[in-house]
């Protein structure tokens, strides 16, 4: 446990104290009109510009200039195994081994290519077990993947609801739904930390379930990959997912990860869609073989990928080699904690957080109801230097991010709250 203190002296004392300090200055903060830094609290949605990623898509582009499709051999990094530059550092961050990794495609994408393979329902068991409050992308894959199999999507859709006037899961309710349909129940698809409340599941809990009811189980980990540690291996999962735009501060619509466990690495039977891409290496540019299947993740590839996305996850990996997930997560749970410290502060009958008190089961977003709010309170933060987001009906997100964020931006952020809601 953490000893916080109220006042701006305690929040400068810790920013000075804080060995991840010097990072801040790494990236591009946006700027309010009179120059001073906003506060930005959207990680979870759009992470911020690192100042080296320029210069990663530069190199592309000069050697793009220069040496055209020779670039493909020639670059600095050569552009037809670029995507091996990144498996490492990505594996390391969502704790994975290299054959269970690759960068492709984007996360709605790589969601249904994995569900072409590890979604093969059955006359009697086909349903899709998700989280009701499911990021709307995900559910609509899902139930566009019951239709396409030719069930119906009500009934093939499965909700772990949270309890009445509750907002978070509880793993009791998901046992019961198992006990009483998990031999119907084909595929467990979860967002690893749901979006809405920010509750980061127990991975390898759910995986362990759902093995023992027959199902398959996936993770969507959009807002897991680079924010909690994910161990992806040792969770035992099927498959998962992520984007690479948010935590992974990689630039809006940027290439997304995709995991599939080890123990499916060289299975040729699971049904799957493949590109040229998916076959092996050596002998891809034969043009005429038969399709000879790239073993582990990569084997899920379809295209040549777009580099210049590459380059700029690229720049952001390389940071995170640098620090490392263990020490982005141990000043995470500081500074969120701070957060949730001083938002008590404000009084606990007007500010309630939703999201799981205890920092295993959450990352940095902290999700806030501010009583008899609406969204002008959100355009007042805004107004005064404060980018967070604001969902329908009456939640504010704030993703206190520890590459960027400081222990000044909390406090700054938490004296403005109460400024607005003393007006
Ligand atoms: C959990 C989750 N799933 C899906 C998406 C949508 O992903 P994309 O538009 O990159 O396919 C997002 C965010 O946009 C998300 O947070
Ligand atoms: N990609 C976007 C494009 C436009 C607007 C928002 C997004 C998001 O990523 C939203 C994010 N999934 C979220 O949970 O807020």
């Amino acid at each position: 446990m953490f000893h916080y203190k109220t006042g701006l002296d305690f929040a400068l004392e810790q920013d000075r104290n804080d060995k991840l300090k010097a990072y801040r200055n790494q990236f591009h903060i946006p700027k309010n009109q009179d120059g001073s830094d906003c506060i930005y609290m959207t990680g979870n949605s759009l992470g911020l510009q690192p100042k080296n990623t320029k210069a990663y898509v530069n190199q592309e582009l000069d050697d793009w200039a220069q040496l055209g499709v020779e670039g493909h051999f020639e670059a600095k990094n050569p552009w037809l195994p670029y995507h091996e530059f990144l498996t490492k550092s990505m594996a390391n961050v969502v704790g994975a081994k290299p054959i269970e990794v690759v960068v492709m495609n984007t996360l709605t994408a790589n969601l249904h290519f994995m569900m072409v393979s590890f979604y093969q329902p059955t006359k009697t068991r086909y349903k899709i077990l998700i989280e009701s409050d499911a990021f709307p992308s995900d559910k609509y894959a899902v139930e566009s993947q019951l239709r396409h199999h030719g069930f119906d999507d009500k009934d093939g859709l499965v909700l772990w609801k949270p309890r009445k006037g509750e907002e978070l899961l509880n793993y009791e309710d998901l046992q019961t739904i198992l006990q009483e349909q998990g031999q119907e129940i084909a595929l467990i698809m979860i967002g690893g930390v749901n979006y809405y409340t920010g509750q980061y599941f127990d991975l390898k809990r759910i995986t362990q379930l759902g093995h023992e009811y027959g199902c398959k189980v996936g993770f969507d980990c959009a807002h897991g990959a680079g924010n909690v540690q994910l161990n992806l291996h040792d969770s035992g999962a099927d498959f998962a997912v992520w984007c690479t735009y948010k935590y992974l501060n990689s630039g809006p619509g940027s290439l997304a990860g995709c995991f599939v466990h080890e123990r499916h690495a060289h299975n040729k039977n699971l049904n799957r869609f493949t590109g040229w891409w998916s076959h092996n290496k050596a002998t891809r540019f034969n043009m005429r073989n038969e399709f000879d299947q790239l073993p582990g993740a990569e084997g899920w590839q379809l295209s040549n990928p777009p580099i210049l996305s590459m380059a700029a996850i690229k720049a952001s990996l390389d940071m995170f080699s640098e620090v490392g997930i263990e020490q982005l997560t141990e000043k995470s749970k500081k500074l969120t904690g701070y957060f949730e410290f001083l938002l008590k502060q404000l009084g606990e009958d007007t500010i309630r957080i939703i999201t799981p008190e205890n920092p295993n089961e959450r990352g940095c977003q902290l999700s806030i109801q501010v009583k008899n709010a609406d969204k002008s309170l959100h355009d007042k933060l805004t107004q005064a230097g404060v980018i967070s987001d604001w969902r329908e009906p009456d939640v504010i997100r704030c993703a206190p991010t520890p590459f960027y964020n400081s222990f000044e931006d909390v406090y700054r952020l938490a004296e403005k709250l109460k400024t607005i809601l003393n007006e």
